[in-house]
């Protein structure tokens, strides 16, 4: 283990595998935060959100929806235009307090990991250890790359690792200084799809044992779904819905939320005798108005199909195996554009053409058309 004195090597060998060391988990509160990088270049529009101790809260949202500027906002690398910023109860950031970033005992992870090559691992991992004296700092680096278990490169350079493990080396160097709160901007996102998995699942797994609040940026529902307890949805620098995985599935709040979770089949509607006509039958549209305009949302999974028997005809325009589904595209009488469907491969024979379609109540969603394209 080169660059490492034998003295650490044995204290690490006699703890074993060194549990995360557990960081007094705060609080993180944005209150009606705005940002704008320039007149007409509104970034942030009032998000009021927080991240409560030990949490792992994901900001989730497409591309320039505000994440970023919102963690960057979190750790004082960029300032607000409006609102603050509150660390347990306490005001870091607000219209006359700025804390500065090391003052803040938040951690950062950021998607290109951001390793210095010229250090050797075990350097890049004290770097954050400025507060202990060099032995000290040394063995608190040590601890923190066998909690990531990759004491034994300590002496090497960064080039030597794999993206994954360069990753874990990046997530020791943010928690060896036991921050209340990590950030992490799309950590995962250099990651090949292979190794995304157990990388995730590993920092999620370091993060639990840390109970470091920890907020985490990704454009991706999966990831988030995975990872969050919480997850907070933006658009357009708003915060659209914030809540479980299971809340913003099952009750989105509007198209977009619905759409940014399942691949959705949309047709428009009135509401005529309290239920909407469509191609795929009638829609019961209880809480809506008589001649409300709605938009039917049908997850692409929400579909039984039968080649004897169901609720609307179809015939199958194509078929795309997928191994544990096929994706069908469906001709439905009456519908503008083909239907898309997930099923399970074997549901259907290798020959079938017209079949039957049912769709699952549960997953079909409504939303009022004129509200969503206001
Ligand atoms: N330095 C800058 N100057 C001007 N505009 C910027 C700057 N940085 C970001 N923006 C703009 O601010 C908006 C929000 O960017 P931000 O990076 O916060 O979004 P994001 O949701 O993190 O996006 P992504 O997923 O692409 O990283 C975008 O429209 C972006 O183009």
């Amino acid at each position: 283990m080169p660059g490492v004195s034998r003295l650490n090597a044995q204290d690490l060998h006699q703890h074993g595998r060194v549990p995360a060391g557990v960081t007094f988990a705060a609080r993180l509160a944005f209150e009606n935060i705005s940002h704008s990088f320039g007149p007409g270049a509104d970034t942030l529009r009032g998000v009021t959100l927080s991240a409560e101790p030990g949490e792992v809260l994901c900001l989730l949202g497409p591309s320039g929806s505000g994440k970023t500027t919102l963690l960057r906002i979190a750790a004082g690398i960029e300032s607000q235009t409006s609102g603050r910023v509150l660390l347990n109860d306490r005001e870091i950031a607000g219209p006359s307090v700025f804390l500065p970033p090391e003052k803040r005992s938040i951690g950062l992870v950021f998607q290109d990991f951001a390793l210095f090559p010229h250090m050797t691992i075990l350097d890049n991992v004290r770097f954050g250890l400025t507060a202990l004296s060099g032995e000290e700092a040394r063995k608190e680096a040590l601890i923190a790359l066998s909690r990531v278990g990759l004491e034994d490169y300590a002496g090497s350079y960064p080039h030597v690792l794999s993206g994954g493990e360069q990753q874990r080396v990046a997530l020791a160097r943010a928690l060896a200084p036991r921050p209340a709160v990590l950030l992490m901007d799309e950590p995962f996102s250099g990651l090949d799809s292979r190794l995304k998995d157990s990388v995730r699942a590993e920092t999620l797994a370091i993060l639990r044992e840390s109970r470091a609040t920890a907020i985490v940026v990704t454009h991706d529902a999966e990831e988030a779904m995975r990872m969050a307890d919480r997850i907070a949805l933006l658009r357009d620098g708003r915060l659209v819905q914030a809540g479980r995985a299971e809340d913003l599935y099952l009750n989105p709040a509007s198209l977009f939320v619905a759409g940014f979770f399942s691949e959705l089949n949309l047709f428009e509607g009135r509401v005529i005798g309290g239920a909407v006509e469509t191609s795929l039958g009638r829609v019961d549209a209880t809480g809506f108005s008589e001649g409300d305009d709605l938009t039917v949302a049908v997850r692409m999974t929400g579909f039984d199909v039968s080649e004897t028997a169901g609720d609307t005809q179809a015939r199958i325009l194509s078929r795309r195996y997928l191994g544990v589904v096929e994706l069908l595209e469906l001709a439905v009488p009456g519908a503008e554009t083909p239907v898309r469907a997930r099923v399970r491969c074997g549901a259907l024979s290798a020959r079938a053409k017209d079949i039957w379609l049912s769709t699952r109540k549960s997953d079909v969603l409504l939303f009022e058309t004129q509200r969503e394209n206001a």
